[in-house]
């Protein structure tokens, strides 16, 4: 551990910190214009720098809030911007700043933290755990049929980069965010998302779906061509939608747009069905699964209280070596949780625990791998009934 503080970020040190999580990233720092553009997506006193005494680390967070299998919200920190200067890495820096981060969390009474790793190795000794997957995918526009009894979708209109900025937030937020692990969009996240569509070098369009009850959904894409006759791909940005109609109307309408020879739309949910609406379900592919959220229960007993669970009572107990005051014994049942002293029938650590909390993977797999330790199978049974949610966990934003 080399000597080093950490403490909140000053508003005039949020940039030289947003500076430093880019050139960990490999990007170049910004000019003043990119700054003034996305230092209003700076939430203040979410920012925590580590100084020895000159800046060399940062993290931050986002408020927001999370749905739970049941259908609950609580509130949720949403990690972004970590990084930490390449001359004094693997030093403890970042431990010092997801400590420091993790007691701030507690001190508001914020129970669960998210985020998304730039590397699968990072997080899981925090104990952040994948809870959500997602799959990218790809579609061969021109040999894809949609089947007879898929729903016509309703009206389309079609939004410019410029209405699509205005309009997003406001889309987005009428949207119900039904999955597990689905989170609240702050304010502050819509800077970047602005940002990013501004530097697109094709048109950016979203298209949006209105059924019987009004707007219902929207997709928002660009296409890009090499040249005027090479093969042309439309990639999907970001796609909501409320309910089958939307869903089917949106992907009827992708697959109508002139001068596209293949659709792509990453981390989009496991268990969403878009190969399902066509004839041949082998016209879509998927590219690859990754993670697509990492979940830390940060006050273990009262995460486990908020969400619901199905089946018989199983008790686990718990090892948090990052948050020990977390460790122990806890009875799920369709009552809820309960610390108890009873004998456990699984066992596993912190970052386990979150994997199994979205219903993102069952018991027994993370058992398969050795994540979990049961007392049977009959344990193992119950806990992947009682952890089982009805639909696959998406985070489904980026931060
Ligand atoms: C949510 C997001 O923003 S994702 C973006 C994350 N940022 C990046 O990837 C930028 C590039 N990388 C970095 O800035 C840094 O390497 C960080 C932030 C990933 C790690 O910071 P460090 O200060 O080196 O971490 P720290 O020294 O506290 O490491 C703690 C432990 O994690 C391990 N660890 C840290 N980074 C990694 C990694 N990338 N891969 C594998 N293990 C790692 C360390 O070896 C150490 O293990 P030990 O306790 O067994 O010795």
């Amino acid at each position: 551990m080399s000597d080093f503080s950490v403490r909140l970020l000053r508003p005039d040190e949020d940039r030289a910190a947003t500076d430093v999580f880019r050139r960990a990233l490999h990007a170049r720092e910004m000019t003043d214009e990119e700054w003034s553009a996305i230092s209003p997506s700076m939430q203040p006193d979410r920012g925590f720098g580590a100084f020895d005494p000159e800046l060399i680390g940062t993290v931050r967070s986002f408020d927001s809030e999370v749905t739970l299998p049941g259908g609950g919200i609580t509130p949720l920190a949403a990690v972004s911007l970590v990084g930490v200067r390449a001359d004094r890495i693997r030093r403890g820096v970042l431990t010092g700043l997801m400590r420091a981060q993790f007691e701030d969390f507690a001190a508001r009474d914020v129970p669960a933290a998210m985020l998304h790793a730039s590397e699968g190795a990072i997080y899981g000794r925090f104990g952040y755990g994948i809870a959500a997957r997602g799959k990218s995918i790809e579609i061969d526009r021109h040999r894809a049929r949609f089947r007879q009894e898929v729903p016509a979708g309703g009206q389309i209109s079609l939004l410019d980069l410029e209405s699509t900025i205005e309009q997003w937030p406001s889309l987005f937020d009428a949207l119900p965010r039904t999955r597990p692990g689905m989170i609240a969009r702050s304010p502050h996240l819509w800077p970047g998302y602005e940002r990013e569509v501004r530097r697109a070098t094709t048109p950016v369009t979203t298209a949006v779906h209105r059924g019987a009850d009004g707007v219902d959904g929207y997709v928002t894409y660009t296409v890009e061509r090499a040249k005027f006759d090479a093969p042309s791909l439309l990639k999907v940005q970001s796609f909501h939608y409320a309910g089958p109609d939307a869903f089917a109307g949106l992907w009827r309408y992708l697959l109508s747009v002139d001068l596209v020879d293949r659709i792509t739309a990453e981390k989009r949910p496991l268990d969403e069905p878009v190969e399902l609406l066509f004839a041949d379900p082998r016209r879509v592919t998927v590219q690859k699964t990754q993670d697509e959220g990492w979940l830390r229960l940060v006050d273990v007993a009262r995460m486990l209280g908020a969400r619901t669970y199905r089946s018989e009572p199983v008790v686990i107990e718990v090892t948090d070596r990052f948050l020990d005051h977390n460790s122990g014994r806890y009875r799920l049942s369709e009552d809820g949780a309960v610390r108890t002293t009873g004998p456990a029938d699984l066992a596993m650590d912190a970052d386990t625990l979150s994997m199994l909390y979205l219903g993102g993977w069952r018991a027994s797999d993370l058992a398969v791998a050795g994540r979990v330790r049961a007392t049977g199978e009959l344990a193992l049974e119950r806990a992947d009934l009682l952890f089982g949610t009805r639909v696959n966990p998406w985070c489904g934003t980026f931060f």
